[in-house]
């Protein structure tokens, strides 16, 4: 038993810990805590229920009202781990910055990245989107689709970013990428961006963007990126999705070729 001196001797530290990272306890409630309760009382899984959401409020074929809707949802209802309006928005700029023909997403979720990048794509250009869990792909497809987007715009592979990236070229047909939004596990990072190398997939020039760099953070990623030589490297900070006081970023690589 712990005796009461010893409790009032702590409460203070605790109180301090609780004021310092409340925002990432609300971030804990909301993420975790409240879509876990959701499920269980509803039977149906979170995405599905942000789907519900979109089908219910969003314009068809209005990709900008849909990205909006899944906003409305993700601040007022439950959290979702979509690259959201504040990072969305760097994104969409150094995409039609950069203009390229081909893009890959690794980490489609329920496709809000799909179709923000879709938007601003130049006409011809194909955006390749991998996701291994096939409830989320379905949403995704289905998002996609109600965007206005058809397959030959964007491809949704499902799989593992481990098993498709060597695959992308004899079952694909990708030759090479201009553009790739990493945003899945942080620890596939660096792996995956040595397995786009080594299986020369990466364009001269090509553009790498990574998601969530500070918070959770890839530290190895970073590291790789900033110290490997193939890259010049800059963190675009911003804040975690539809949470204003976490901060976060968006790491840019612009690929300097094989050495
Ligand atoms: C943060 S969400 C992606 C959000 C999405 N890019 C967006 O902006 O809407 C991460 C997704 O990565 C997927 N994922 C996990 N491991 C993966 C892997 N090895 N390859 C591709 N996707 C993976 C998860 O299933 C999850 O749906
Ligand atoms: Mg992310």
């Amino acid at each position: 038993m712990v005796s009461p001196a010893i409790a009032l001797a702590f409460l203070p530290f605790l109180i301090t810990l609780l004021i310092r990272y409340r925002h990432y306890l609300v971030l804990l409630y909301r993420a975790v805590l409240l879509g876990w309760l959701q499920d269980r009382l509803t039977g149906v899984p979170r995405e599905q229920r942000a789907f519900q959401y979109v089908l219910t409020h969003a314009i068809p074929g209005d990709p900008q009202h849909i990205l909006h809707t899944f906003d409305q949802w993700s601040y007022h209802c439950e959290h979702l781990s979509c690259v959201g309006p504040l990072k969305g928005k760097i994104v969409e700029k150094l995409l039609c910055e950069r203009a390229p023909r081909t893009v890959l997403e690794l980490g489609t979720y329920c496709g809000y990245g799909t179709v923000l990048m879709a938007a601003a794509l130049q006409p011809g250009a194909r955006l390749y989107t991998v996701e291994p869990n096939p409830q989320h792909a379905s949403v995704a497809e289905k998002v996609i689709r109600l965007a206005g987007f058809d397959e030959q715009t964007v491809e949704l592979i499902v799989g593992h970013s481990e098993e498709v990236i060597p695959q992308l070229r004899e079952q694909h047909g990708l030759q090479s990428v201009d553009f790739v939004f990493m945003d899945h596990w942080k620890r596939c990072y660096l792996r995956d961006l040595k397995l786009l190398e080594e299986n020369g997939l990466l364009a001269d020039r090509a553009t790498v963007l990574a998601d969530n760099v500070v918070f959770p953070g890839a530290p190895h990623f970073l590291q790789y990126a900033k110290t490997c030589g193939k890259y010049r490297c800059r963190v675009h900070r911003a804040s975690l999705e539809y949470c204003r006081a976490i901060p976060d970023g968006i790491a840019e690589l612009c690929y300097a070729g094989a050495r």
